[in-house]
């Protein structure tokens, strides 16, 4: 697991850190890691030419810092003073005493790197007018991008960007993953995020969010057993599609019986359609309860508005059994939320921006405090899905999630996922973790079927087994 962390968090892990540690020792920590990292993306230091784009606060020092050990390599170092009788004092003395030297806005038209520490966890509001015209330099000369702790311009807290934000390609970050480096615009911004440690470990608190790992979703992956049979697998039921759309039906029942195969029942009017292409699974047109006992339901996808579709949506929610509420049971659940929170059994309703809306309002630049306030309104786990996918639970938990592609902005690829999220969530987690994991493997599998070429939903269901045996360690 990987903690997600506020500017406020970081702040008291560095006070605390500092209490125990000579002045400076922090930063000497972060601008040689900072250091080592470009060294490496760079590959050499004799000869590179590095711009420094210095603000006056500590962000600005680090860079400074890490300007100086560059230099010391044989970098040409040069450093573009935001404010020059503000800039950190010993940092610009370190850089000096190292061979490099200030000068304009002129020289990113031929740096090999740039350093952005123009701002960090400090900032407020919208990048200032002087830093926007470096951040545009930047962009227009053919330098590496790389960020000093957090992309300036980018809210630590939470990804937004109000205004402009220097477009990294790479962060390097202090002592812990800040929650806006991975999520909304922020994530577009900071590219690949390295994290350095300066030792702050132990002084910091719970995190904000968190990130599963491949590891973390391994374990929810073990084989079954000798003593397993198909209902001890978890049965999943799907009411998805329709007799002229089959689609939905056919690409969700599909994505449950990939991804945990026990048992999937099928019950809604894309029963045909859905018995030719998955004959393992048990069929009916009738409704949800002539299908037979299922552990979990996952309802909506391509079923319709109308009041067929309704009562339908209503009859699973009546039950004390999880469900995964997608697509149209949405559009449904918008026009009667007490659907959902009169409920008392998990519900993990899966919007995207769109959807969410109708819910809930606009999701807003701050995606995480969206999917908490989603699911704080309806006492259920909300799964808004994203480039980076983000799940909240009504106590508050947050998942942000690491995988995926954009080449999963493609008709269908929801289906997929609200098919996987059925299968987790007869299994061992909990909603929200289940939901977590769910948008994990569905990131995976998209990862590997964008390695054959643009892919289809379809594609998702066919790569599921080996995302799956890949997750567990048990591929080549
Ligand atoms: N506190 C510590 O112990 C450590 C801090 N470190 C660095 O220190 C940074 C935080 O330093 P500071 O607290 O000095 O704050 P920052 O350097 O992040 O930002 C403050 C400066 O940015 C300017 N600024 C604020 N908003 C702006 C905007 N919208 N547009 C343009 N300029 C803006 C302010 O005028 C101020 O001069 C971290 O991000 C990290 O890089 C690291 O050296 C690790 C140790
Ligand atoms: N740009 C993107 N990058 C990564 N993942 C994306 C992107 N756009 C969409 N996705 C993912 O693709 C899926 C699309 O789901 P959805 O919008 O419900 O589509 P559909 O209704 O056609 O199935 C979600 O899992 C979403 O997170
Ligand atoms: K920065």
């Amino acid at each position: 697991m990987t903690g997600l962390f506020t500017a406020a968090q970081v702040r008291g892990a560095e006070r605390a850190a500092m209490a125990g540690l000579r002045p400076g020792v922090l930063m000497q920590r972060a601008a040689t890691g900072l250091a080592a990292v470009c060294l490496g993306l760079l590959g050499r230091a004799h000869g590179v030419r590095v711009v420094l784009l210095v603000g006056s606060g500590d962000n600005g020092g680090d860079a400074l810092f890490a300007g100086a050990v560059l230099a010391v390599r044989g970098a040409q170092v040069t450093a573009v003073l935001l404010a020059p009788d503000r800039a950190h004092a010993d940092g610009l003395a370190a850089l000096l005493r190292a061979g490099g030297r200030t000068g304009g806005a002129e020289s990113l038209a031929r740096a090999d790197l740039v350093l952005d520490g123009i701002v960090g966890i400090g900032g407020t509001g919208g990048l200032r007018d002087d830093a926007v015209a470096l951040v545009h330099a930047a962009v227009a000369g053919p330098g590496l991008l790389v960020a000093v702790d957090v992309p300036s311009g980018v809210s630590a807290d939470t990804g937004e960007v109000a205004g402009e934000a220097f477009p990294a390609q790479h962060t390097v970050t202090f002592g812990a993953v800040k929650t806006g480096l991975v999520v909304g615009a922020g994530r577009g911004a900071a590219g690949t995020v390295h994290l350095v440690d300066i030792g702050l470990g132990p002084h910091l608190p719970a995190p904000d969010a968190e990130q599963l790992t491949d590891a973390d979703v391994a374990v929810h992956l073990d084989p079954p057993g000798a003593g397993d049979d198909k209902y001890s697998r978890g049965v999943v039921g799907v009411i998805a599609g329709s007799a002229t759309y089959p689609g939905a039906g056919v690409l969700c029942t599909g994505a449950a019986l990939r991804a945990r195969p026990g048992l999937v029942r099928y019950a809604g009017t894309a029963a045909e359609g859905v018995k030719a292409a998955w004959p393992e699974a048990l069929v009916t047109s009738g409704r949800p309860g002539a299908a037979g006992r299922v552990q979990a339901w996952v309802v909506g996808p391509g079923m319709g508005t109308d009041e067929a579709a309704r009562s339908v949506l209503a009859e699973v929610l009546a039950t004390d059994l999880p469900v995964v509420v997608d697509a149209d049971a949405l559009t449904l659940v918008a026009a009667q939320p007490g659907l959902v929170g009169d409920r008392t059994a998990p519900t993990v309703l899966t919007p995207h921006d769109r959807e969410f809306a109708r819910l809930f309002g606009e999701v807003g630049g701050d995606r995480v405090a969206a999917a908490r306030r989603g699911a704080a309104a309806l006492g259920c786990t909300v799964l808004l899905k994203g480039d980076a996918t983000v799940v909240a639970d009504r106590d508050g938990a947050a998942f942000v999630n690491a995988t995926g592609t954009s080449w999963l902005a493609t008709a269908g690829t929801g289906d997929v996922l609200a098919g996987v999220l059925g299968a987790f969530l007869t299994g061992g987690p909990a909603a929200a973790e289940a939901a977590a994991v769910a948008a994990h493997v569905h990131g995976r599998a998209g990862q590997l079927a964008a390695e054959q070429g643009p892919l289809i939903a379809g594609d998702l269901v066919r790569v599921l087994p080996r995302t799956l045996a890949r997750l567990r360690g048990a591929d080549g």
